[in-house]
């Protein structure tokens, strides 16, 4: 059987651009293979940028303006689709989460009688339909929407897909996203009930906060620490870490997920405020920050997994972060940490090319969440199935 040809996009909590992976893609579960023909990041024109931003922040929008900017969405993810097929074969189908502009969990301690009012919600801009419409190319999107109606989190929705790129038939391993919100697959080697043993949740900020104090640093000049050089050039200041670790987030039990509602402007502007009652240097504010990623990763694994893996492979722009990637390694003792390039799948790709075999389950009927990462009550096929018409 042929591979199916099919485009992966993707634009995170970072809001930094859209990634686009084109992929061919074979097998279903354990046979599943995946080659990554072309991958690219297309930035969002800067004024797009700033209103998906301004919105995440809180920013109100009229039902216009909402409708105006799914469609700019939706037209750039457009133009992404079409750019990374340029010299390659055309694809036929395209996975397509969009831009995250909300995210709410779902409240768990609802009371029984109340609980159509606390299913999680989840906006993803960039409409599904207008893509195809505008590709001429079958176009999945929306999947976080079934997991949430299944009583799930909608997220995180990645760490299916990591089992069977990622597992390993005899190491334990955590798969550790570094976006702008971090997220763990935590895939035991394979053994019989394999599957129901895997777990994933989001681990907390990634580059998040980061990012908003280089921002903030910087005047607007810069919009991260390349390397994590400037946080390496500081020290953390243990008692800050330590104090906003003990935060409600970092000790709710998975399955969790959470986004810039939380990890965003106004809990920065709480961490500068500390920080500043202590006269923190930028440097040392950018190195507390990155202790707090690195030690809220190492203390979920700690806490919440039946035990530690043999291996932890980074992905997401956070795992170019040397002085992060150091850190990490401190706190894990012995446990090796590489990357999932080391392993050979694209780390700056592997969301993009989840999206990519995600739709391509959903094509064929395979589901796509695990309910022990989501908290669903059940599998379910995953995204809204746009065909185009008009081809
Ligand atoms: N060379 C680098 N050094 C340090 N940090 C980097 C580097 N390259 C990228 N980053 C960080 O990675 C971020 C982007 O990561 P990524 O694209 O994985 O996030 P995302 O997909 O938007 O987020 P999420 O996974 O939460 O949805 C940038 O905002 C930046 O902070
Ligand atoms: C609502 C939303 O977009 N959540 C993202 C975000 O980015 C990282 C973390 O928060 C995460 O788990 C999830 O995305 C990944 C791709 C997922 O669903 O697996």
């Amino acid at each position: 059987m042929h591979p199916t040809r099919v485009i992966g996009l993707m634009s995170g909590t970072s809001v930094d651009g859209i990634d686009a992976a084109l992929v061919e893609i074979s097998g279903t579960d354990l046979d599943l293979k995946i080659e990554l023909v072309a991958g690219e990041t297309y930035s969002y024109p800067a004024e797009l940028q700033e209103k998906i931003l301004a919105i995440c922040a809180g920013a109100a929008i009229s039902m216009a303006e909402l409708a105006e900017l799914d469609d700019a969405i939706a037209l750039a993810f457009s133009q992404a689709a079409q750019n990374i097929q340029i010299g390659h074969p055309p694809a036929t189908l395209i996975g397509s989460h969009g831009q995250t502009v909300y995210h709410r969990p779902p409240q768990i301690n609802g009371e029984k009688t109340s609980l159509h009012l606390s299913l999680g919600y989840s906006l993803q801009l960039g409409r599904g339909d207008l893509i195809s419409r505008l590709t001429g190319i079958t176009t999945i999107s929306n999947f976080r929407v079934a997991d949430i109606a299944a009583g799930g989190h909608g997220a995180p929705l990645v760490p299916r897909v990591d089992a069977y790129l990622l597992g390993h038939p005899q190491e334990g391993r955590c798969i550790q996203n570094i976006g702008g919100i971090g997220n763990v697959a935590y895939i035991p080697a394979r053994c019989d009930n394999w599957l129901s043993q895997i777990l994933g949740w989001d681990t907390g900020p990634g580059n998040s906060l980061l990012d908003l104090a280089v921002q903030h640093f910087t005047d607007g000049a810069k919009s991260y620490d390349e390397n994590g050089t400037w946080a390496a050039s500081g020290t953390p200041y243990q008692p800050l870490v330590e104090k906003w670790l003990s935060q409600d987030y970092f000790h709710l039990p998975p399955p969790k997920s959470t986004g810039r509602e939380l990890f965003g402007v106004t809990y920065f502007n709480n961490c500068l405020q500390d920080a500043q009652v202590y006269q923190l240097s930028p440097a040392d504010v950018l190195a507390t920050i990155t202790e707090l990623t690195a030690a809220s990763i190492v203390h979920s694994y700690r806490t919440f997994l039946p035990q530690m893996p043999q291996r932890v492979l980074l992905c997401g722009g956070g795992s170019r972060n040397l002085y992060l990637k150091h850190r990490l390694e401190l706190l894990l003792a012995s446990i090796p940490v590489l990357t999932t390039d080391d392993v050979g799948l694209s780390a700056a790709f592997k969301e993009a090319i989840a999206f990519a075999v995600l739709a391509y389950w959903r094509q064929l009927g395979i589901p796509g969440n695990l309910p022990a990462a989501t908290g669903a009550e059940q599998e379910v096929l995953l995204g809204e199935v746009h065909s185009n018409s008009t081809a």
